[in-house]
């Protein structure tokens, strides 16, 4: 697929900042910041509610059809906490955020979620099932973990990949 500027998919446990991450590098490099679960809603590409989970369901198939269009003009940041049902060929970078977990716990307890909900997602960043997911899905090459702690890791993960989208730009 020939495009002028990259696709990035920021994935990561619930809570690790790819929302956040996402909306500063979109500010930085002018990308698209296409947060799944706030796409598939704004776009009714919902098929009910998981009780158990307690979230949404999305219909990925029409999600997928939804973004085929966007995702071959370039230029995207997709934010979402998974990554295996992508097309692989969406995607040039893919960034697995990753935090410790007294970090992660705190952060998913401020935000109120219920203790079944919270250990679930403890436990996923635990045992790197994200990251795991992301290498089995697309070539380990393009795949990057990054560490989001503090404000300045985040800081400085917005600029690493700046940095490296603007040079994928210039060789494009
Ligand atoms: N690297 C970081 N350092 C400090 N706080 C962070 C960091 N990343 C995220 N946060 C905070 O953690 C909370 C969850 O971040 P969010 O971007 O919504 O995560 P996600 O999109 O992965 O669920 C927010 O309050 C955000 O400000």
């Amino acid at each position: 697929m020939s495009r002028s500027k990259p696709n990035i998919l920021i994935t990561g446990t619930p809570g690790t900042g790819k929302s956040t991450t996402a909306v500063a590098l979109s500010e930085a490099t002018g990308f698209r910041h296409i947060n799944i679960g706030d796409f598939a809603k704004e776009k009714n590409l919902h098929e009910g509610w998981d009780d158990k989970l307690q979230c949404h369901i999305l219909n990925e198939d029409l999600v997928l059809d939804e973004l085929e269009d966007i995702m071959g003009g370039g230029g995207n940041i997709v934010d979402h906490h998974g990554s295996d049902w992508f097309p692989e060929r969406w995607f040039d970078r893919v960034v697995v955020l990753q935090t410790e977990n007294s970090i992660l716990y705190d952060r998913l307890t401020k935000r109120g979620y219920s203790s079944a909900k919270l250990e679930n997602n403890l436990q996923c960043e635990i045992f790197d099932i994200l990251l795991e997911e992301a290498k089995e899905s697309y070539k380990k090459e393009i795949v990057v973990a990054m560490k989001s702690n503090t404000v300045d890791d985040m800081n400085s993960n917005v600029a690493t990949i700046t940095e490296w989208a603007r040079s994928w730009s210039s060789t494009n």
